[in-house]
């Protein structure tokens, strides 16, 4: 039971109330056991709270997921679980969401029985063993609450931790002041989690988060511009899957296929580089063993440095060194390696995958698999393909990302894909904006203040500078031969800073040189400290340049950055790179740190209202007429004058023909 249908939330209720129901079923003088099989989440694990015995079966799994749809457990799982389980326990379930095992529910004591057999079954007879027995003290409502002496110590750093990981979002920290309420009798308890029930569940982020909710499912209903979808094209089974290049992506990667019980062939051509991810691999999948507590067979993963192992895969992920000559040659090489059939993947972020396709002897079988780094951890998953990929080769990528546990998005070829295409005017803002007067934490403050995870000269830290040096320099922004001096500000014919650029000559990549926008404590520190260096080198750079510095406000950050990075989504929807906007909101809440309970960009977009981002935009375009991503994409001016259509109606607004594909 996955509790409540989430659809019912925007439309009238109807049925009988859940809460009486509980009750009632509580106040009974019949034993009633709740069996579980498979799921009992969110209402469905209320309901069993109810109950005055619980059985599960060994694959069940229980939760209270209400947090992730901007809500709090309000059937009484709030005032219920932590007299049953104890206040630390119950705070970590609620406010994080997350779903326990069978046998982790038996060890917290939310279960009275796991079985491998059939949980119904098993309860019948169960019940038949207690049906004698009293019942006053199975009320879980009768309870008085488990209070520790330090239970306002405990209240404090679990507000704390819903503050932090909420990062603007309401609902966690309802969960808290609803768990709170459990110290009181369960009557007023009961008020209280209403009362905060109803302040949530018509709450803008509620809608947001339960939008994500269904988007996510959504994108799985892929399609392609020649009417390849989703439930007309099969996927082929993978039976075994090679990795080649075993970097930190590749071993992410190789490490997501053994989870998921794929058979793997580790591929590197140097035999140190070898017995490195060798290590780190095995003790990534040893951790995940302990953690999981689940058996992995571990010889699912051979690592080898001879080609001949790729003749018998059905599909290769390659994540060599990020450079298009050295992936054509390794394209070209596979295609007489491997077994004619064999599906040839490029965990590229940015180079061309028609490109690599045509380096290929069969280019129906080249599809992009975007991961993002830490690839064992991340969600996301772009799937690219090309004009000439095969309905089977995308099903099959799809399929593969489910598999991995990741929420796959198919998206058309073009320079960045979708979620590094819409990054590039906002990184190219927030640049701007230090040229103006701003300092990288100021910026980075406005924006984790939004809501990201992470601002982004924190984001840029970690994930190295030299990534869009190197991107910059292949489009011949900066490097030898692009013209110095006073010329450094345009580029091209366009405003361009070359800040980064400068950062980067002087040999401060982030954190694995111990700096960057920021100092670290070391080489490969994560903690940020803002650096005086940096505010020296900005201030002589606007001197030299003769740039007024102003005072720069939270609101422009935002507008600025987000609305720029809004505005390329527009343009990435015009050339019909994927087929919805809810693709776009997917993939930067679960591949870039995008807060969820904002919905996501686009969405964001249309709650802020699109003639006030077509307005601004078009402040910011009069007041630097020399960045043409402030200028607002056509298809936003169309959605405007069409009075501002919901999200879903967008792409009736695309004019036919448009597509670049
Ligand atoms: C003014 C005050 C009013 C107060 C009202 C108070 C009312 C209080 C009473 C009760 C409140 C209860 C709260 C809740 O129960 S909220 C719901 C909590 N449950 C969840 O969040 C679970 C959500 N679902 C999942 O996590 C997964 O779907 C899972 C069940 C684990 C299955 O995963 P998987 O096998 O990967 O399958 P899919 O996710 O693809 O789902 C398959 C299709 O089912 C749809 N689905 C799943 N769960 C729900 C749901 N709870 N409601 C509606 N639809 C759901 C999902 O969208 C897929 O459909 P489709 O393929 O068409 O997209």
């Amino acid at each position: 039971m996955s509790g409540a249908d989430i659809r019912e939330f925007s439309r009238p209720m109807t049925g009988p109330a859940l809460v009486p129901l509980i009750d009632a079923i509580e106040a009974g003088e019949k034993p009633v056991v709740a069996a579980i099989e498979g799921m009992a989440l969110g209402g469905g694990l209320e309901l069993a709270l109810g109950c005055h015995y619980r059985i599960a079966h060994s694959k069940a799994q229980l939760g209270l997921p209400e947090v992730t749809l901007g809500l709090i457990p309000a059937a009484g799982g709030t005032q219920r679980l932590p007299r049953l389980i104890g206040f630390p326990a119950a705070l970590d379930m609620i406010i994080t969401g997350r779903r326990v095992s069978a046998g982790d529910a038996l060890k917290l004591g939310i279960v009275d029985q796991v079985t491998e057999r059939n949980a119904g079954e098993v309860a019948v007879a169960f019940a038949r063993s207690v049906v004698d027995c009293p019942l006053v003290s199975r009320r879980l409502s009768t309870w008085p609450p488990l209070c520790p002496a330090d239970l306002d110590n405990i209240l404090q750093m679990a507000l704390a931790r819903a503050w932090q990981r909420g990062r603007g979002a309401l609902a966690p920290v309802a969960c808290v002041q609803a768990v709170q309420a459990a110290r009181l009798p369960y009557s007023q308890g009961m008020q209280q989690e209403q009362k905060l029930m109803s302040m949530l569940f018509a709450s803008p982020q509620a809608r947001a988060l339960q939008y994500c909710f269904f988007s996510q499912r959504a994108v799985g209903k892929w399609s392609m511009p020649n009417g390849a979808c989703w439930d007309n094209s099969t996927a082929r089974p993978i039976r075994k899957a090679a990795v080649i290049g075993l970097g930190t992506m590749g071993r992410g990667i190789a490490v997501c296929l053994v989870l998921a019980g794929i058979p793997v062939i580790a591929m590197e051509t140097d035999e140190k580089q070898l017995e490195a991810a060798r290590r780190v691999v095995m003790a990534l999948l040893e951790k995940e063993v302990q953690k999981l507590a689940v058996g992995l067979h571990l010889g699912l993963i051979h690592f080898t440095l001879e080609q001949r192992y790729l003749r018998e895969v059905d599909l290769v992920i390659e994540a060599v060194f990020e450079d298009l000559a050295l992936k054509k040659q390794l394209f070209a090489e596979l295609s007489s390696v491997c077994h004619p059939d064999t599906l040839l993947c490029t965990n590229t972020s940015q180079l061309d995958v028609d490109q690599l396709a045509t380096a290929t002897s069969r280019p129906d079988l080249v599809v992009g698999m975007h991961f993002f780094a830490p690839a064992n951890k991340i969600k996301l998953l772009e799937v690219v393909f090309t004009s000439r990929s095969s309905p089977e080769a995308v099903a099959t990528a799809m399929q593969l990302g489910k598999w991995l546990g990741k929420v796959s998005v198919a998206v058309a070829n073009c320079p960045g894909f979708v979620g590094n295409r819409m990054l590039r005017p906002y990184v190219e803002q927030a640049g701007f904006l230090l040229e103006e007067g701003a300092t990288p934490e100021q910026v980075d403050s406005a924006l984790e203040h939004f809501g990201l995870a992470m601002g982004v000269f924190r984001m840029s830290d970690l994930s190295g500078l030299d990534v869009g040096w190197r991107v910059r320099k292949a489009a011949g922004l900066t490097g030898p031969g692009v013209p110095q001096g006073q010329l450094l500000q345009t580029q091209q014919g366009y405003r361009y800073s070359p800040l980064a650029d400068l950062i980067c000559q002087k040999g401060r990549l982030g954190q694995k040189t111990g700096c960057g926008w920021y100092l670290y404590e070391g080489p490969g520190g994560h903690m940020a400290r803002p650096d005086p260096w940096v505010h020296a080198f900005l201030e002589e750079y606007r001197r030299v340049h003769g740039l007024q510095p102003r005072s720069i406000g939270q609101q422009e950050v935002l507008e600025r950055c987000l609305f720029a990075l809004i505005n390329e989504g527009f343009r990435v929807l015009e050339d019909r790179i994927v087929m919805d906007p809810v693709a776009l909101d997917v993939i930067y809440v679960l591949g870039y740190g995008w807060p969820a309970h904002t919905g996501g960009p686009m969405y964001y977009a249309g709650e802020v209202g699109l003639p006030r981002v077509l307005g601004r935009l078009e402040y910011y375009q009069r007041v630097h007429p020399d960045i043409p991503h402030l200028r607002p994409s056509a298809l936003l001016r169309q959605l405007v004058a069409k009075g501002s259509p919901p999200i879903h109606k967008w792409m009736w607004h695309i004019e036919e023909g448009s597509s670049r594909l």
